[in-house]
């Protein structure tokens, strides 16, 4: 897609909506024309010597009312202007946000969050201003092509030189434009990195003072800001120069006008009512030039903003940014779908619908009806849910491993969770990522996961463990290698490995300014989830009890600053009220005492039914109980087994078994 084709997409977003702000924003600008024929009628009446055909007051009142009309069409355009700008710019947001939330988690967003947020704020802001300036642009060529009629009629050549400065801005702005998206990119850029380091200092104070570093880290928050300067006091010299260009050529050419105008009246053919008219339209002609130069260069401010949105959504289609969504604003599915029906239409043409958001929407919620329907009847339920066994016999029942004989390579399983079945073996084959920066990661992983097992990723610090479980969740793109569910292949990951087929626990929770039941359903129903007995699982029950409000406390960034500890167990109740076939934990232990982790493990041991568990840790807790262990070294396995087997052959594992005594850690 390319900006101009962003651009018109945009306008017709809203096409009504478009069509009464352009209508608004013409009429607004068209009459101007009225004031300047009425003091035109009367400055000719009183050359003529004839008999006023109104009154100073008559002439006061038809002023007054013009501009009481005026003030009128201005309000409603402002309503129409703001209602189109905010749907534009809100269906961008969205657009992106829905992107952003669709991408492997770990690469998101290919910046820092700060760029992000000056991405979703300022982009889109210049966007938007193109968008809306085009509407007066369109309403003020609208009032110069009946001024233009009128000043002809009244004298040609005079008009001539009215145009002929708007010719000389055009070309101008023209010549200009290059500089004008160079001086806005390096503005744009400097902008973001002053955002971005804003946000790093909030999020890392605590730091800042515990190194002593608050000097430093101002010190580079001046350059930033100083470089932002430089760059801003270009973009706006460059775009103030242009703007003055526009103005003063205007001024010039109404200077030779009024030059000729003496001449031309000497002569008589030129009266004070027509000198009145052309000295009336031409503030407004300035005012055309110098919007329609505005114009040109929001656009092409517009076309810098476009590409910076396009590199957000990091390779995915543009069309994906404007593609038609419900954004909060009158009933849900009207023009959404009106919209939808338009992208069928144009599939079946032949043009290739990419995957939008709308696509990706359409996807979820049909799985959602999918899973709805299907809850408890193909979806084997936990061990800390009521009514599990139930549901095991009939997930076991579900699941045919002879019909699994007939699936092909060709049916991979798509997004859809429903088609894979509960889960019997969940395979790796040769799984690889390297992360670009650094070229660490994971190399040709062959993993193999029974339902019901409970499986051990070990290793030593960076070997690779947290890439493992990301690639093999989809968080991480994998560069090779294929997974496998019940044998079927599984095409995208990412989309793949959610409830009810897997839940995952990151190794760093985050956690939301809300009440701690909410940050645990994160939009589960109430009614459709065993709270309690995720809270007992995740070993959070006590901490519950002794909080004032329960349940009901306001954690994360706003509210009550919970323990590593605790926000670690509120991420794992999170999880753990989720019904899913596979349990992924990454590291727990990172901020559990030993005595909590081993309740956990224990719990999870004792009560997770047939769910088939992913762990990364190093505690003898989880090694101990582990039906395997995969150890990894250099983001390879080095080895395999049960905690016997390993420390029988394995130095690494030893070590790590052994580091843990030595380390004052007396789990078991
Ligand atoms: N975002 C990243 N960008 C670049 N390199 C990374 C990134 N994250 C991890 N790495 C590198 O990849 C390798 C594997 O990291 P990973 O986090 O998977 O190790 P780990 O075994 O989970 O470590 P830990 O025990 O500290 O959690 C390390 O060498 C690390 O430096």
């Amino acid at each position: 897609m390319k900006p101009r084709h962003f651009f018109i997409r945009l306008l017709s977003l809203h096409p009504v909506l478009y069509l009464a702000n352009l209508v608004a924003w013409t009429l607004i600008h068209m009459s101007l024309l009225i004031p300047g024929l009425i003091t035109k009628k009367y400055f000719d009446q009183l050359e003529s010597h004839t008999q006023l055909g109104y009154g100073v007051w008559a002439l006061a009142s038809l002023l007054i009312g013009a501009a009481l009309a005026r003030i009128a069409i201005i309000a409603l355009g402002f309503l129409t202007d703001v209602h189109f700008r905010f749907r534009t710019s809100m269906l961008l947001r969205r657009n992106m946000l829905a992107h952003v939330l669709n991408e492997p988690g770990a690469r998101a967003i290919p910046c820092s969050p700060g760029e992000a947020i000056s991405n979703f704020r300022d982009d889109i802001d210049q966007t938007e201003e193109a968008i809306s300036w085009s509407v007066d642009s369109l309403g003020l060529v609208g009032f110069a092509i009946v001024a233009g009629y009128i000043l002809i009629s009244i004298d040609a050549q005079m008009t001539l030189f009215v145009f002929v400065p708007l010719v000389l801005v055009v070309a101008a702005a023209q010549i200009a434009t290059a500089r004008i998206q160079k001086y806005r990119a390096a503005s744009r850029e400097a902008t973001a990195r002053v955002t971005s380091s804003i946000s790093e200092m909030f999020s890392n104070v605590q730091a800042i003072q515990v190194a002593g570093a608050e000097s430093r880290v101002v010190r580079r928050f001046v350059e930033l800001s100083d470089r932002r300067r430089q760059t801003m006091v270009k973009d706006k010299l460059i775009t103030e120069a242009l703007s003055s260009v526009f103005t003063n050529s205007v001024n010039l050419g109404t200077g030779v006008i009024l030059v000729l105008a003496g001449y031309k009246m000497r002569s008589g053919t030129f009266s004070v009512g027509d000198l009145s008219l052309f000295v009336y339209y031409l503030t407004f002609v300035t005012q055309l030039i110098s919007n329609l130069g505005n114009f040109m260069t929001f656009y092409k401010q517009m076309t810098v903003s476009f590409k910076r949105l396009v590199t957000m959504i990091q390779g995915a289609p543009a069309s994906l940014l404007t593609a038609a969504a419900y954004i909060g604003v009158g009933k849900p599915g009207r023009n959404w779908g009106e919209r939808r029906s338009g992208q069928n239409k144009a599939g079946k043409t032949g043009k290739k619908a990419s995957r939008t958001v709308l696509d990706a929407e359409t996807e979820k919620t049909a799985r959602q009806t999918d899973l709805d329907k299907g809850a408890g009847k193909t979806t084997r339920r936990s061990g800390w849910d009521a009514g599990s066994s139930a549901a095991e016999a009939s997930a076991s029942a579900a699941y045919s491993p002879a019909a699994d004989g007939l699936i092909t390579a060709a049916s991979a399983l798509d997004t859809s969770g429903l088609q894979a079945g509960p889960l019997q073996k969940l395979e790796a084959r040769g799984l690889s990522y390297k992360y670009p920066e650094t070229g660490r990661g994971i190399q040709g992983i062959n993993l193999e996961l029974e339902r019901g097992s409970f499986t051990v990723i070990t290793g030593m610090i960076g070997s690779g463990k947290t890439t493992l479980l990301r690639t093999l969740l989809g968080l991480l793109p994998a560069s090779s290698g294929e997974i496998r569910w019940n044998g079927r292949r599984v095409e995208k990951p990412a989309d793949f490995f959610v409830p009810p087929q897997s839940a995952y626990t990151a190794q760093i929770p985050r956690l939301y300014s809300d009440k701690l039941r909410d940050n645990i359903l994160l939009g589960l129903p109430p009614e459709q989830s065993s709270l309690a007995g995720a809270l007992h699982a995740a070993v959070l029950e006590e901490d519950v009890a002794r909080l004032e409000h329960g349940l009901d406390t306001m954690v994360g960034p706003r509210g009550v600053k919970l323990s590593g500890g605790q926000a670690q167990r509120t991420a794992a109740a999170r999880m753990l009220v989720r019904d899913a076939e596979l349990y992924v934990f990454d590291d727990l232990s990172s901020a559990l005492d030993v005595e909590t982790e081993r309740k956990l493990w224990e719990r999870l041991f004792r009560e997770r039914g047939e769910a088939t568990c992913l762990v990364v840790s190093h505690r003898k807790a989880a090694l101990a109980h582990a039906d395997r262990i995969i150890v990894l070294k250099n983001g390879t396995i080095e080895a395999s087994g049960t905690a016997e087997q390993l420390l029988a052959t394995s130095d690494s594992f030893r070590q790590l078994w052994y580091g843990e005594e030595a380390g004052g850690d007396t789990a078991d």
